[in-house]
C-alpha cells in the first residue's frame, strides 16, 4: 500500500478526560479483567497532541505533570503510533508532543486520551496518501487493543461500555453537567485498585454489573439532582482502602454544597457534581483552601471526543 506523509506537516488532536457516572464492577475473568458496566462522560479537560513526520519516533510532554509521563515506547501514544504504522505497513516515524493538561493516573483516562489522540492524528497524517485509509472501525479496533478506556476516548461524549470497558453504546445526554475535581497528590495503579477490589469482595457473590436505569434517565433528562441520587462507583471503596485520606477530600466538597462526591474511576482524583458554574467555583474554592487535594479543576460535560483542532502547513 502507498503511503505518503507531506515532510514538516503536522496535525493536532484535542482529547477529553473522563468521569465515570456508574462503573459496575464484576467479578475477576479468567484473563484478569473485569466485566463492566461503564458509563464514561467526556469531561472538558484535555490533552493535545501534535504529530510531525521525523526521522524516528520521539516523545516529548510538556505541562505541569510533564515529568511524570514515560517518553519511551511504553507511552500509549507511542504505541498507538506503532500499532497504525502496523496496519499501513509504514514505520512509525513522527514526533508526538503530548500538552497535558489531564491529571496523571488519576483515573481520568489521560494515558488512553494520549492514545486515542494519537492513533487520530497519525491517521489523519497517513490516511491521505494511503489506497486503503483505516475505517472508523479499525480506528476503535486498535483503540481496544490499546486499553479498555481508549475507545471512549475517541469517542467521547456518554456512552455506555460493556466487556472489559471496550463495547460501546453511545448514550443520549439532556443536558450540560457541571464537575469539580480534586486532584491528589500522586497516582493510584489502576491494577492495584482491582486487585484491592477482589480482596474486598473476596467470599462474596459479586453480581452481573449491569448499568442502573435511573441513571440512563438522569443523563437523559439533564438533571443534575437526579443523576446526583445515581452516581455509583463498585471501586470507590478499594481506592478508599488504599488512599483512606480520599474521604476527608469527598466530605470537603460535599459541605462545600456538591449535589454528589465520588471517586473518579480507580482514583485517586475525586469527582464532584455541582448544580451549575457558580456552585462548581463555590466547591472548588473549599477544596483548594481545605489542604485535602493538591489542587481543584472545573469543567462541564459531555465533551466532544478526539477531534482534529490543526494541520501544518
Ligand atoms: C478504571 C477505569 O478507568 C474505568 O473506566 C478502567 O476500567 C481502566 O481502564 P484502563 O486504564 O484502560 O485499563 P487497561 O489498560 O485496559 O488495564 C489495566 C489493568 O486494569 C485492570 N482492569 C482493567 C479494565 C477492566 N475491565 N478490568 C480490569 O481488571 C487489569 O488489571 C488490567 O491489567
Ligand atoms: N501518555 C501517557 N500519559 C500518562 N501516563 C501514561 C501515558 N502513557 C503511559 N502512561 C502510564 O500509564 C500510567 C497511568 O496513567 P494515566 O494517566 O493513564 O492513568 P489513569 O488516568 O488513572 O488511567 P485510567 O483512568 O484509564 O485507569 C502512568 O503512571 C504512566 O506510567
Amino acid at each position: 500500500m502507498t503511503v505518503l506523509s507531506v515532510p514538516g506537516s503536522s496535525v493536532t488532536v484535542r482529547v477529553p478526560a473522563k468521569v465515570n457516572a456508574q462503573l459496575a464492577v464484576g467479578a475477576a475473568r479468567p484473563d484478569g479483567f473485569h466485566d463492566l458496566a461503564n458509563v464514561f462522560l467526556a469531561v472538558s479537560l484535555y490533552d493535545e497532541i501534535t504529530v510531525t513526520p521525523a526521522e524516528s519516533l520521539r516523545i516529548t510532554c510538556s505541562g505541569p505533570d510533564a515529568d511524570q509521563v514515560p517518553l519511551d515506547r511504553t507511552n500509549l501514544a507511542a504505541r498507538a503510533a506503532e500499532a497504525l504504522a502496523a496496519r499501513y505497513g509504514i514505520a512509525p516515524d513522527v514526533h508526538i508532543h503530548i500538552a497535558k493538561d489531564i491529571p496523571v493516573a488519576g483515573g481520568m483516562a489521560g494515558g488512553s486520551a494520549d492514545g486515542a489522540g494519537a492513533l487520530l492524528a497519525c491517521d489523519a497524517l497517513w490516511s491521505a496518501g494511503a489506497s486503503s485509509p483505516a475505517s472508523r472501525e479499525e480506528l476503535l479496533a486498535i483503540c481496544a487493543e490499546l486499553g479498555s478506556d481508549v475507545p471512549f476516548s475517541l469517542l467521547g461524549g456518554a456512552a455506555l461500555g460493556t466487556g472489559r470497558g471496550e463495547l460501546l453504546t453511545p448514550l443520549e445526554v439532556g443536558g450540560v453537567f457541571h464537575w469539580v475535581f480534586a486532584v491528589a497528590d500522586g497516582g493510584l495503579s489502576t491494577p492495584a485498585v482491582y486487585g484491592e477490589f477482589d480482596r474486598l469482595t473476596a467470599g462474596t457473590d459479586v453480581p452481573p454489573p449491569a448499568a442502573a436505569p435511573a441513571l440512563l434517565d438522569a443523563l437523559r433528562s439533564g438533571d443534575p439532582t437526579a443523576l446526583a441520587g445515581a452516581l455509583a462507583n463498585d471501586l470507590q471503596p478499594a481506592a478508599l482502602s488504599l488512599r483512606p485520606a480520599l474521604a476527608d477530600t469527598l466530605a470537603t466538597g460535599t459541605s462545600a454544597g456538591a449535589l454528589a462526591a465520588l471517586v473518579s474511576g480507580s482514583g485517586p482524583t475525586t469527582a464532584f457534581l455541582v448544580k451549575d458554574e457558580e456552585a462548581a467555583a463555590t466547591v472548588a474554592a473549599a477544596l483548594r483552601a481545605s489542604g485535602t487535594c493538591r489542587t481543584a479543576r472545573t469543567a462541564t460535560s459531555p465533551a466532544r471526543g478526539a477531534v482534529v483542532t490543526g494541520r501544518t502547513p
